[in-house]
């Protein structure tokens, strides 16, 4: 269950199905990453793909590879390094549920079926508030 965890995860860093949330800075804030300060009243657009395809978090980001969500590998890196559900006293509360959903659906389904891509198929993503494809999800289920 922990490799599926880390499949789980993987996915999110890749196609994070929220694209982007916003906040408002409540004080001047100073980024710890630069010099930069975000004004008090600031809107702020945070895309998690944009965090999670940073090659300095995760090196060779395009490649899928859920050994970088192994426990030692997770605790090399800042715990904001992975933003899908949010962060904060507004991150997702739902998070744990979906978590827990994905796994035991994913473990249902690899446990009676083979997951196979559609070599005809490229998934056409659409960049929305939400992820989404304009082409639908194809994929082959071979019964074990
Ligand atoms: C993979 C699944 C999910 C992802 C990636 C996800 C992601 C997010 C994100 C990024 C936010 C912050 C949005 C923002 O501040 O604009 C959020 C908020 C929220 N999510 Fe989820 N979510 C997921 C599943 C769920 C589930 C299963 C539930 C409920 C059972 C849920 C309930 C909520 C609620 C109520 C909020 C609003 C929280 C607030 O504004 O304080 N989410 N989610």
């Amino acid at each position: 269950m922990q490799y599926v965890e880390m499949i789980v995860k993987e996915t999110l860093r890749m196609h994070p199905p929220a694209c982007f949330y916003l906040r408002k800075a409540g004080v001047d804030t100073p980024l710890v990453s630069s010099d930069l300060v975000v004004p008090a009243r600031a809107t702020v657009l945070i895309s998690p793909r944009t965090v999670h395809m940073d090659p300095k978090l995760y090196p060779d980001p395009h490649v899928f590879d859920p050994e970088r969500f192994s426990p030692e590998n997770s605790a090399k890196r800042h715990p904001f390094a992975f933003i899908p559900f949010a962060m904060g006293m507004r991150a997702c509360p739902g998070r744990k549920f979906a978590m827990l959903s994905l796994k035991a659906v994913i473990s249902k389904i690899i446990w009676n079926f083979r997951i196979l891509p559609d070599e005809t198929y490229e998934p056409e993503l659409l960049w929305g508030l939400s992820m989404a494809t304009s082409n639908g999800m194809r994929i082959k289920l071979l019964k074990r």
